[in-house]
């Protein structure tokens, strides 16, 4: 429950008092600038009494917002579009030739419909890649939350196109570096090892390093990109991305289901990140779960994304939380595999710092991105322990309140403006499909 009218508006100072953190009722305050200034069991009435917005957090868990690596957040449009379907099938036949269609009022609408359906599910964070990203950026910024943008840069091994992605990519990045927001961050995005030429890859990887900004590819998701690989560059794609300099530090490679163990060294050898996308990876049978174990032995910081909707078909991270836990005992038949506190890291600490993001903890002098659950939804009871509850049994439907950068996004579980999105949304989409499938 929230006491004051205006608790949406930033630079507000915020109590929030009662949170349960750490199995203990706990207080929290937030500053003007939407910095935690102070958090625990005995601060009180000098912050409370100096505070303009209070929230009664008493019956509720407190968490870092989540943060989703590996997304394309405007592929809600897209969402039950093209279901089971093989992968190389599903991008080629459906949605490749839907996407030629896209225009920058679809990607908006379709990053504000995601930004709702992240935010309502306890997301205050996402690692975005695909096309009109300005228009991307514009939707992200209204709806207060925080994302990293890249153009999905492919090439097919064309000049000319190579030349295209180059000038929308530094287009992309010269924009939002210039609208200097906290909140939004540019990347690079060589969408995959079989999209983008050798040529594009090393002008990806150079761009990275000038600009200071990550690296955001597919990589490894089938066995066919795998040998395609081998067949064309004579390395496993791994080596292959290494040999263009696209594995360093500024690196996130999403899904690498398919990597072996000396490209699982290999990857922490270089500081890469990598997001596991494990409902993707089931719905799209990839045939192989990430190396988790690998990975985790070789010291890569492993988080977690949902990938895009059209093939998961949510944004919620709860659920991706659960479906890692679950794949990685599953697939690799191990019951002690991927515990939930290692599946709550990866959505919470290890996602910010493969972001670059100071959030991802509740701790003093850190930006304000907290997420309130309510207890009192049967999933949540009893609380023997909380991160399992959190990883096993909730979902984003038990999200009460969301912080971001300060700023309250969502109180009581409702959002300003959601019955609008919700409805242009439906229209936008709709028009569509109507387009592709009656070209002028
Ligand atoms: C940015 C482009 O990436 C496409 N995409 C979405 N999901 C996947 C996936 O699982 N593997 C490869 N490419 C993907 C998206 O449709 C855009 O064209
Ligand atoms: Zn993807």
């Amino acid at each position: 429950m929230t006491e004051n009218t205006d608790s949406y508006e930033q630079n507000r100072t915020k109590f929030i008092q009662n949170a349960l953190i750490d199995g203990k009722k706990q207080n929290i305050y937030i500053d003007e600038s939407g910095i935690i200034r102070s958090v625990g069991t005995d601060i009180g009435k000098e912050f409370r009494s100096e505070a303009e917005c209070i929230i009664d957090a008493s019956g509720m868990v407190a968490i870092p917002g989540l943060v989703n690596t590996h997304t394309h957040a405007a592929m809600s449009l897209l969402r039950g579009y093209a279901d089971d379907m093989h992968l190389q099938e599903w991008l080629s036949e459906k949605i490749w030739p839907l996407e030629a269609h896209l225009t920058g009022e679809d990607v908006y609408w379709g990053t504000k419909l995601a930004s709702l359906e992240m935010i309502r599910s306890g997301t205050t964070s996402f690692n975005d890649m695909y096309f009109f990203m300005k228009d991307a950026a514009r939707a992200v910024d209204e709806s207060g939350i925080r994302a990293t943008f890249c153009h999905g840069f492919i090439d097919f091994d064309s000049p000319e196109k190579r030349e295209n992605e180059i000038a929308a990519t530094k287009d992309l990045v010269s924009h939002i570096k210039s609208l200097q927001n906290p909140r939004l961050k540019a990347a690079v995005g060589p969408h995959a090892p079989y999209t983008v030429s050798r040529e594009g890859l090393e002008w990806c990887a150079e761009f990275s390093e000038t600009e200071d900004i990550m690296l955001h590819i597919h990589l490894s998701e089938t066995e066919g990109e795998v040998e395609g690989c081998i067949e064309k560059h004579g390395m496993r794609p791994a080596a292959f991305l290494d040999s263009c300099g696209c594995l360093s530090e500024h690196t996130l490679a999403a899904h690498c289901c398919w990597l072996d163990d000396d490209e699982c060294r290999l990857l922490g050898s270089r500081n890469v990140s990598v997001s596991h996308n494990p409902s993707s990876n089931m719905k799209l049978a990839v045939k192989r779960a990430l190396p988790y174990q690998a990975l985790k032995d070789a010291g890569v910081n492993i988080t977690l994304g949902t990938d895009g909707c059209s093939s998961n078909n949510n944004l919620d991270m709860f659920e991706e939380m659960k479906f890692a836990a679950l794949l990685q005992k599953f697939f690799w038949n191990s019951d002690t595999l991927l515990p939930a506190d290692e599946a709550f890291s990866m959505a919470t600490s290890n996602g910010a710092k493969a972001l670059g993001v100071s959030t991802g903890t509740i701790q003093e002098g850190l930006p304000a991105d907290i997420v309130l659950i309510d207890t009192a939804t049967p999933s949540m009871v009893p609380m023997h322990n909380c991160v399992s509850n959190i990883v096993y049994s909730c979902s984003g439907g038990a999200v009460d309140t969301v912080i971001c950068d300060g700023r309250i996004l969502m109180s009581d579980k409702t959002i300003p403006g959601e019955a609008e999105i919700l409805g242009k949304a439906q229209e936008i989409a709709s028009q569509l499909v109507e387009r592709a499938n009656n070209p002028q």
